[in-house]
């Protein structure tokens, strides 16, 4: 397929809106441009991971809110643990209390609660942009609540995040949207490529590559979105409300391609107000109610 793409350069990345810079600051290299070694392949429909790699959603993730210390024994199958993990704001009441969840590689969680119960504070645990106050985040067999700098971006480079808003380039094509977070880790031109198409026929748009996010429907912009999250193909994919702006169509779509994404392996969490939406999956449910954390369905 021929090139429409082009290569941002660091002062175009300065003129990004501060929220888009903000959403892609963990996916930046901060020195160099040097291209991954042995990147992994893109995420496609077609692509199948080994039997004994795969899991089946229900059985492993766990949850619970206790006052027991709990300790993950170390387990490469873990993809991300909550060990009592609490989180207190510097302002107002406790957020999350004594928080335990642990997800193993091909598990997909919906995490429900009313408005303000800490469903968000949970993602940006996950993915450091929050620290715990107490307790420890651990992905992939690492503590990261006192990680800082590169040591966070790598960890966080291993995590595809979902905004309810999109947070795209208002000025930049579907195809560089999509592109742009390899460019920024360096990957060659080449690999670019191998990744861009295939994870843009995933979430069914390759003819919309030339495309500018206002040209686009929510259900669209949001797809490109979850398309920018995966092109790296993290093991863990956070979506924070993916479905909150998108009719009831454009949500199941949504959630057709997470749970797609989700039996190439992918562990997925998804936030959710949406009751009908987790009534018509079979995936387990926690919810998080006054600062704790209980399963609904397991
Ligand atoms: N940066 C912050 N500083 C102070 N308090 C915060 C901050 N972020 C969130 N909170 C508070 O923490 C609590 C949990 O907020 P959070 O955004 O995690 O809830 P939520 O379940 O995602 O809500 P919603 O469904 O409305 O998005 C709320 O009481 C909120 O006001």
């Amino acid at each position: 397929m021929t090139s429409v793409v082009t290569r941002p350069t660091s002062s175009n990345y300065d003129r990004l809106p501060e929220e888009v810079r903000t959403a892609l600051s963990d996916r930046l290299q901060p020195t160099g441009l040097a291209t991954p070694s042995q990147p992994p392949s893109p995420p496609t429909a077609e692509h199948k991971l080994p039997k004994q790699a795969r899991r089946p959603a229900a059985s492993g993730t766990t949850a619970q809110s206790s006052t027991k210390t709990r300790q993950t024994a170390p387990n490469r199958d873990v993809v991300v643990a909550l060990q009592n993990v609490s989180k207190q704001y510097a302002k107002g009441k406790p957020a999350l209390v004594d928080v335990n969840l642990q997800m193993h590689k091909g598990d997909f969680l919906f995490i429900t609660g009313p408005s303000g119960a800490g469903k968000s504070t949970l993602l940006k645990l996950l993915y450091g942009q929050e620290r715990p106050t107490s307790g420890e985040v651990i992905v992939e067999g690492t503590p990261i609540s006192q990680l800082r700098g590169n040591q966070l971006a790598k960890v966080r480079r291993r995590i595809g995040v979902v905004f309810q808003d999109y947070k795209l380039i208002p000025r930049r094509t579907v195809a560089e949207n999509v592109a742009f977070v390899l460019w920024a880790q360096g990957y060659s031109r080449k690999e670019i490529h191998r990744r861009l198409w295939p994870t843009l026929k995933m979430v069914g748009l390759q003819d919309k590559s030339e495309s500018f996010p206002h040209e686009l429907s929510g259900g669209e912009q949001q797809r490109v979105s979850i398309a920018r999250a995966v092109v790296g193909t993290p093991p863990l994919l956070l979506a924070d409300e993916p479905t909150g702006n998108l009719d009831p169509d454009n949500a199941l779509q949504v959630i057709k391609i997470l749970k797609k994404l989700n039996s190439i392996g992918i562990t997925v969490v998804v936030t959710t107000h949406n009751e009908q939406l987790v009534r018509v999956s079979n995936h387990p449910v926690v919810q998080i109610k006054d600062c704790h954390l209980r399963h609904v369905r397991k």
